[in-house]
């Protein structure tokens, strides 16, 4: 069986907190690949995105570029309606049975997790991988693998605000991405 962490989220921007903590859980369980898996309508994020998919999809690309272990999974961006992960799981492991899946999480979505569709039959469905993440408190009951990653206090919430206020964010996200931002004039920069 080939072994497959899914990093779902939202990628508004990608940043390097995303590519660390997939690269820990990738060697530390010694999968054979993550995949970035971006949702199309975040389930819990009430704001509709200011970036459109095909922008968080070629950011996406243009961060795992040189890694042969990291892939992008596009599930979500081929459907309607809001992407719950339930949905994508089941049809993941249709297509794929040869594949155990495992899904990612920081501490902010293991917080979160009781309010997250179907989740009891979700958690019967796949392996939750938890990674710490500051100012978040990663206890949870449900059945979770916690892996150690070193602890970023980085979010795309703050790249964005960064970029709004005209400071700097280089070595935050790839340089790739930082160019891209640049040309395309992505979040008023
Ligand atoms: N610095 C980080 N440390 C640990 N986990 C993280 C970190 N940044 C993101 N994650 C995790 O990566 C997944 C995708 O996150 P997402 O794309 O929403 O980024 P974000 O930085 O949380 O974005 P935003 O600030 O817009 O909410 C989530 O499970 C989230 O918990
Ligand atoms: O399915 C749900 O109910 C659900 C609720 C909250 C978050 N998720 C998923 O968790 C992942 C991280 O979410 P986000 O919004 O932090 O990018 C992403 O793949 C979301 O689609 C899923």
């Amino acid at each position: 069986m080939k072994k497959a962490a899914i990093l779902g989220g939202t990628f508004n921007p990608p940043h390097i907190g995303h590519l660390l903590i997939g690269n820990e859980v990738l060697h530390s369980l010694q999968l054979d690949e993550v995949r970035f898996m971006p949702n199309h309508i975040p389930p819990h994020k009430a704001q509709p995105l200011d970036v459109s998919d095909d922008d968080r999809v070629r950011m996406l690309e243009l961060s795992i570029e040189g890694n042969s272990c990291f892939t992008i999974e596009k599930v979500e961006l081929e459907r309607e309606g809001p992407s719950y992960t339930y949905d994508s799981i089941k049809m993941l492991r249709k297509i794929e049975p040869d594949t155990e899946f495992y899904f990612i999480i920081g501490a902010d979505m293991i917080e979160y997790l009781p309010k997250w569709h179907r989740i009891d039959e979700l958690m019967e469905l796949i392996q939750f991988v938890g990674v710490k993440r500051p100012q978040y408190m990663e206890h949870t009951d449900y059945p979770i693998i916690m892996v150690d990653s070193p602890q970023l206090l980085l979010s795309s919430s703050l790249i964005r605000e960064r970029i709004k206020d005209g400071v700097t964010i280089r070595y935050l996200v790839t340089e790739k991405v930082r160019n891209y931002i640049e040309e395309k004039k992505l979040y008023g920069s």
